[in-house]
This record gives structure tokens, sequence and C-alpha cells, in this order.
């Protein structure tokens, strides 16, 4: 049987400052460390010895991984980072304040934004406009996204989008790995964890919108070979 190990970053800058993260590369907070060092610590106290990580190729996954693996003894695992386990794109919503944004648009709509499976939020006009305002911040100049397709960068995602570029990752690599009795670890985010959750729990489109996972506590998964799932739990 092989273990699946998910963890949420820990808190960054932004979700300190209660701001819509989306694909902006924001770093860790002090706080955001501390977690990480914890889920690393907890991962350790469970015994699991991993075979494979897997990360998105955002500054604060990888490092909440990082932090994880090595408060863990475990450093040396080997290492495979995708865009596509990256935080959901929040088009026209990142760099927003939540709170003001609830005030401008309602709770319940901001809520349908951040929670739903297929309602998708304020996007991006266009890449030209967004090369206009982002200059060479824009994920199309920058090295990290050099392998996707200019057309398939994303002007905002939901859910479902989200899961979609999700599932061929996990379905080439990760899946492989546990059917083959290894141990995984990931590194992601709030958004793609979810994503991959609904997927591994069979959860529906109407249940996934209650479900949250938090900074730095992982989920372990004790899966049998088909994948069902023998046991679940969260380390905190
Ligand atoms: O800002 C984001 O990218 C995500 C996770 O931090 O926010 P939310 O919880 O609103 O989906």
């Amino acid at each position: 049987m092989a273990k699946l190990v998910l963890i949420r970053h820990g808190q960054s800058e932004w979700n300190a400052l209660n701001l819509f993260n989306g694909w902006v590369d924001t770093k860790l907070s002090d706080k955001g460390i501390e977690q990480a060092k914890h889920a690393g610590e907890l991962l350790k106290q469970e015994g699991i010895a991993f075979d494979k990580a897997y990360t998105s190729v955002l500054t604060r996954a990888i490092t909440t991984l990082h932090y994880a693996l090595e408060e863990a003894g475990q450093l040396y695992v080997p290492e495979e980072k995708s865009w596509r386990l990256n935080e959901r794109h929040y088009g026209a919503l990142q760099g927003q304040n939540k709170a003001e944004a609830a005030k401008k648009w309602g709770d319940e709509q901001v809520h349908i934004w951040r929670r739903s499976y297929d309602v998708l939020p304020p996007m991006l006009e266009n890449y030209e406009k967004e090369v206009e305002v982002q200059g060479n911040t824009y994920p199309a100049f920058d090295a990290r996204y050099a392998d996707v397709p200019y057309g398939e960068l994303p002007l905002g995602e939901n859910l479902k989008v989200t899961l979609e570029r999700v599932l061929p990752f996990f379905e080439a690599k990760i899946k492989k790995d546990l059917e083959a009795g290894k141990n995984v670890v990931i590194g992601a985010h709030g958004n793609s964890l979810r994503a991959l959750v609904k997927h591994l729990e069979n959860i529906s489109d109407d249940e996934i919108l209650n479900v949250e996972i938090a900074n730095g506590q992982p989920i372990v998964y004790d899966l049998n070979t088909d994948l069902s799932i023998n046991d679940k739990k969260t380390l905190k």
C-alpha cells in the first residue's frame, strides 16, 4: 500500500495580507516558515519514508516542501516540479484584498468565486493587455512557464479548469508512482489540492464548496493498489 501526503504551503505574505495570490509568486511569511517546519516534524513522527516529491513552480510551495522534508530528515528525496500543480489562476482578482472584494461584490459572490466548482472569477482581458500592464513579470516572459504553449497560459481559472490541468500530470506521473507502491509527497496549494482531493475522494461538484485545506497540515492517505482509500488523516 502506498502513502500519498498532500501539504498546502505555509502562510504566504499575501495570505497574511488577505490578498488573492493565484499565480503571483509570493513568499512564505515567518509564520508560514514555522508551519512548514512543523509539518515536517509531524511527518517525522509519522515515520513515512518518501520515494518521490512533487511540487508546483511557485516559491511558497517549493520552500514549504523543502522545509518540511529537511525537518523530516528527507531532503534527499527525488523531486519534480510542474506548473500543473500551481495554485488556480485567480484572474483579475489576483492582488486584490478579499475583504474589500466582499464589500464591493458581496460575500456570497466572492464565496462562489473562491469555492464553487465551475464559476469563473473575473478574468484577465487578454495576453496583450496583461503584457502591457505586467511587463516582464507576466508568465509569458517567465522562464518557468517556457514549456506552456502561449495560448494555454490561463487568464483565470475555476476549480474545474484547475482540475483539468492537474489531472494529466497526476495520471502521467503521480498515479504511476502510487500504483508501483511508492510513497509520494506533494507540496502545493489550497485549490490545486482541493482539485486533487475532489478527484481522489470522488467529491460532488456541490460538496466541494465546503472543502477547505489548511496551511501546513499534511493530509495523509493510505491507498490500496487500485488507489481506493484505505485510510485518511490530517496531521496537526
Ligand atoms: O489567494 C489564493 O490564491 C487562494 C489560496 O491562498 O485563496 P482562496 O483561499 O481564496 O482560494
